[in-house]
């Protein structure tokens, strides 16, 4: 084992300043951001990059960074009117995003490195506590386990709370058109044309701006291309989202280049029930082959 360990970076790529860990096992890497508690960067050897990073990213004035594997909680997408029934303005995927977490603990040992960041959130919106709770601040936590063939991640809330939560993973691809998805549901809710679609199949593919939720999507999903391979196990999840934003939107975004659109596909592992108060436990493993 030439490295096991965990450093702190000032800054990654073109995110300059921005307060990172790197951790290290053998050949296998991964980088954080303490701002967003968002997972930037894992090598399963050293240059195979497996997630994107948008070369147009920002993180100072309250910009989200866009790429790696965002945190979406307690709410996905716009909040919901249960979330937010007197429409507030509150922001796209929640309260975490563009927050400074803690590191909790980290630890090096024989099979994996590993650290525990977690973030205290005491502006929840009324409408996510039980009836009979009393509001208080809350923990969120998430655990990085960086092993030799495989990077989990843990995000977990221990407060029955109505809560939705998202790891928002955006995957590096080379070839878009060659791109598949699988092992999803065959009943998916399509974003773009605001309506539920049945599929023949277990299958995604991108010809077109792709905004899906799939619901009750199994523990293990599939991402392919003509060059790599890539197994995603989930846990804790009640649906799975696949998304890309094709041209137009590509070009919209301000922190995406215009052509960003062909170079990633996010593959989201998501807890998004909000029939009763819960705690949250939502795992996704990446294992490369
Ligand atoms: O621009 P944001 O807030 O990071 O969201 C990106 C996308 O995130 C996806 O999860 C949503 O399904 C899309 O609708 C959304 O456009």
């Amino acid at each position: 084992m030439s490295q096991v360990n965990i450093s702190t970076l000032t800054g990654f790529g073109q995110l300059s300043d921005l307060p990172c860990l790197k951790l290290q096992y053998g050949n296998a890497s991964a980088v954080v951001s303490l701002y967003g508690g968002q997972v930037l960067s894992y090598q399963p050897t050293p240059g195979q990059e497996l997630l994107w990073l948008s070369d147009n990213a920002q993180w100072h004035n309250g910009a989200a960074i866009r790429g790696g594997v965002p945190v979406c909680w307690p709410w996905f997408g716009p909040a919901s009117a249960k979330i937010n029934p007197e429409q507030q303005p509150l922001p796209n995927h929640g309260l975490v995003r563009n927050r400074l977490w803690q590191i909790r603990h980290s630890e090096s040992s024989a099979v994996s490195t590993s650290v525990n960041l977690s973030i205290v959130v005491n502006d929840l919106p009324e409408s996510l506590w039980p009836a009979d709770a009393k509001a208080h601040p809350v923990n969120l936590a998430l655990s990085l386990i960086l092993s030799a063939n495989q990077l989990t991640m843990q995000l977990s809330c221990d407060t029955p709370l109505y809560q939705q939560a998202a790891l928002h993973s955006y995957f590096r691809i080379q070839n878009l058109q060659q791109t598949t998805v699988t092992g999803l549901s065959q009943n998916y809710f399509d974003k773009v044309s605001n309506a539920e679609h049945d599929s023949p199949d277990d299958k995604a593919c991108f010809s077109a701006e792709t905004d899906r939720i799939y619901f009750k999507t199994g523990s293990q999903l599939h991402l392919a291309d003509d060059k790599q391979q890539l197994t995603i196990n989930q846990q804790g999840h009640d649906a799975s989202v696949i998304w890309n934003p094709w041209q137009q939107k590509s070009r919209e975004l301000p922190d995406m280049a215009d052509h960003g659109f062909t170079e990633f596909v996010c593959v989201e592992s998501a807890r998004l029930g909000l029939a009763q108060p819960q705690n949250l436990y939502l795992i996704q493993t990446l294992i490369p082959h």
